[in-house]
């Protein structure tokens, strides 16, 4: 067992990671139960997960409830988010009371989110099901829907009062699945950490396919550099957290031009970002071609796309900044990106041209 720890005071909450943990959750649920009925809120493909959480709480004596929400991005939205409110108040769920999300990111965000507004705000507990959600999206508090005008832009940061990982859980995962999460594992790597990314190019494929070895030691190290960032810069106000954005500005502009509706993953579009950074970092002198060259290579390697054309968009590159504008990290009429001068180094540069931008994107084959 694996216990890391997300350091913030009085909101500092752990992280287990164990295969199997998913069957022995009860010991870890009861003392945040305290004697009442928990409301777990799950990802409705997966019925044999929830099977499994409900029998252990039952077996230590906790009584649940279940609702099941479709699976896919399209219930990040206003609409499942007022059924699921509603829901919540016909359980009779109280402040003091904490949710369980039981799924991947979509579940995480969404739960996250209600329980954020929940009679002005009750505790969550994540338990998340892709390999997405147990290296990044339930740990950190970042919790939201999609609107119209793109990804995430309705949300507040809330941190979960315990997230238990159970990596076996993964298993019944689908490979397309599985290569989304990996990119966001990929990424910790090309972060700040080079010696990950040297362990995702020798060891990437043996982890997609499920090796538990690989796969632990892939949780573990991004779950550990996510805690740390997010301990450094809960709210993402000085820069530190703006770095778990690498590929996203891209990434997310893709995934708004696709239109959430499973053509494009989450972690496809970050993939596909990632390669787009680095390749803007070295047209623009930034970073080395072959270390841009090394980055698309590995991501195409491990199934995932590479670039605009790999992701199936065929915007123009106006079109795509036009997504990007409604970024959350914009400043007035500044746009920072995530630029990198290598690999592991990347940095936050706000002093981008979007025209720049939008013409490198034009350059890029569709
Ligand atoms: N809050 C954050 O910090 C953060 C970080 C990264 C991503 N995200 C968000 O997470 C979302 C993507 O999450 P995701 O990739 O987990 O997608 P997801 O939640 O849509 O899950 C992917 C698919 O896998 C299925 N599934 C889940 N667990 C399964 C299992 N164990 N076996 C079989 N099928 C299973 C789901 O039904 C769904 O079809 C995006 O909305 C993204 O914006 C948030
Ligand atoms: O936790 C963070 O911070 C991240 O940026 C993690 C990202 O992988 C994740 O997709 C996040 O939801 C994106 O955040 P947003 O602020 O750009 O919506
Ligand atoms: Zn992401």
């Amino acid at each position: 067992m694996t216990v890391i720890t997300v350091p913030l005071s009085d909101r500092s909450y752990d992280i287990v990671i164990e295969d199997g943990v998913l069957a022995r959750a009860g010991d870890y649920l009861g003392p945040i139960a305290r004697g009442r009925r928990m409301v777990i809120v799950a990802d409705a493909q997966v019925p044999m997960h929830l099977a499994t959480l409900r029998t252990s709480l039952t077996a230590s004596g906790i009584a649940s409830e279940a609702i099941e929400i479709p699976a896919g991005e399209g219930s990040k939205s206003w609409a499942t988010l007022e059924l699921l409110l509603d829901s919540l108040l016909a359980l009779g769920v109280e402040r003091g009371d904490h949710i369980v999300a039981l799924g991947g990111g979509v579940i995480g965000d969404l739960v996250g989110f209600a329980a954020s507004i929940l009679k002005r705000g009750c505790g969550f507990v994540q338990v998340p099901t892709t390999l997405l959600a147990q290296v990044d999206s339930s740990v950190g508090g970042k919790t939201g829907i999609n609107t119209r005008a793109g990804k995430n832009l309705v949300g507040a940061f809330h941190q979960p009062a315990l997230v238990l990982i159970d990596p076996t859980t993964l298993d019944t995962l689908p490979p397309r699945e599985v290569r989304a999460g990996y990119a966001e594992v990929v990424k910790y790597g090309l972060i700040d950490d080079p010696d990950f990314f040297a362990w995702c190019e020798s060891n990437g494929t043996v982890l997609l396919l499920g090796d538990p070895l690989a796969r632990a030691h892939a949780i573990a190290r991004s779950v550990s550099a996510k805690a740390r960032i997010v301990g450094a810069d809960e709210r993402e106000t000085t820069g530190t957290r703006a770095l778990l954005n690498l590929g996203h500005t891209f990434g997310h502009a893709l995934e708004a031009e696709a239109g959430f509706d499973g053509s494009l993953l989450h972690g496809e579009g970050v993939a596909a970002g990632m390669a787009l950074a680095f390749a803007f970092s070295a047209e623009q002198g930034l970073c080395r071609a072959e270390d841009a060259d090394r980055v698309a290579r590995h991501l195409r390697d491990a199934g995932l796309p590479d670039g605009i054309a790999a992701a199936g968009i065929t915007a123009s590159g106006e079109t795509l900044v036009g997504h990007m504008l409604h970024d959350k990290k914009r400043e007035g009429g500044t746009l920072p990106f995530l630029l990198a001068r290598g690999i592991g180094q990347t940095y936050l540069d706000r002093s981008v041209d979007l025209q720049q931008v939008a013409t490198f994107l034009d350059r890029c084959p569709r």
